[in-house]
């Protein structure tokens, strides 16, 4: 799983509903191996729309995604799901499935027709599973766990996927502090090629090896955090008074103020 190449690339990539404005306009970006790209910007500057563009739930109306080099929409919704993992926010909480149900549920993508689950699909479920401390919950009902507890059920999931890249939108969403700090160190020590969205711009420039600020549908800057994560370009796309501290560890940190 992690020795695999990976380069995912967003060319021009342009999106809007049937009649509608774009939401997203000329986004161009990528991602390689062992990257951990964060996607951030505004509400409504469309993270969650490049995001499905990006993991092939919807094609760009202009512009490609490419994974190593071919359009995804040119290679089916399979391998696509073999080899690009989603965490989205809506989970399957209605639904009476146990822990290691809803983690099997990542080896669909690998599963031959309506044959039964394989040794390997057992094997990575189980390892899945394993990794994120979930053993003594596996017989649990996915309903009656913890917002942090489900959170690590969708990425064991995800793993159970093996796939090269895991895209997730906001991982972090109702967590509290330590959790959302629980959750990026784990997604960090995956050691997986990562895109994810984030709303808290100090956790992205700790967890990124990569940013990508959306402002009203454009990308207004791509690059390593220490360059992007400017003040003048946090205030400018989240409408605020933005600071930037250097911590003695060289990690930036921002306040924020109303104009
Ligand atoms: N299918 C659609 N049809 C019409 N409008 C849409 C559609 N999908 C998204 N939008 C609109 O596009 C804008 C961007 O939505 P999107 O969810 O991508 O933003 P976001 O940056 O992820 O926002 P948030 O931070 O609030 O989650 C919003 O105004 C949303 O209502």
């Amino acid at each position: 799983m992690l020795e695999k190449c990976l380069r995912l690339e967003a060319d021009g990539v342009t999106w809007g509903p049937y009649r509608g404005k774009p939401i997203i306009r000329d986004i161009s970006l990528s991602v390689k191996t062992g990257d951990r790209l964060a996607i951030i910007g505004p509400n409504g500057a469309g993270k969650s729309t490049l995001l499905r563009c990006l993991y092939r739930g919807i094609r760009p109306q202009q512009g490609l995604v490419r994974l190593d080099g071919t359009d995804l929409w040119s290679i089916g919704p399979r391998e696509a799901a073999r080899r690009i993992a989603v965490v989205l926010q809506e989970t399957p909480g209605d639904f009476p499935f146990s822990v290691r149900d809803v983690v099997m549920m990542g080896r669909i993508p690998h599963r031959k027709g309506m044959a039964r689950w394989s040794e390997e699909d057992h094997a990575a479920t189980a390892a899945a599973l394993l990794r994120l401390d979930l053993k003594h919950l596996a017989l649990r009902q996915f309903a009656s766990l913890s917002g942090g507890e489900k959170q690590r059920v969708l990425i064991a999931r995800a793993l159970a996927q093996e796939p090269e890249l895991i895209i997730l939108d906001e991982p972090t969403n109702h967590l509290d502090i330590r959790h959302q700090l629980e959750i990026l160190a784990l997604l960090k020590g995956l050691g997986l090629t990562i895109i994810t969205t984030l709303h808290d711009i100090n956790l992205a420039a700790d967890f990124a090896t990569h940013v990508a600020v959306l402002d009203s549908g454009r990308l207004s800057g791509h690059g390593l955090p220490a360059e992007v994560l400017t003040a003048e370009r946090i205030s400018s796309a989240f409408r605020v008074e933005a600071s930037r501290q250097v911590a003695g560890d060289a990690s930036h940190r921002f306040s924020f103020s109303l104009r």
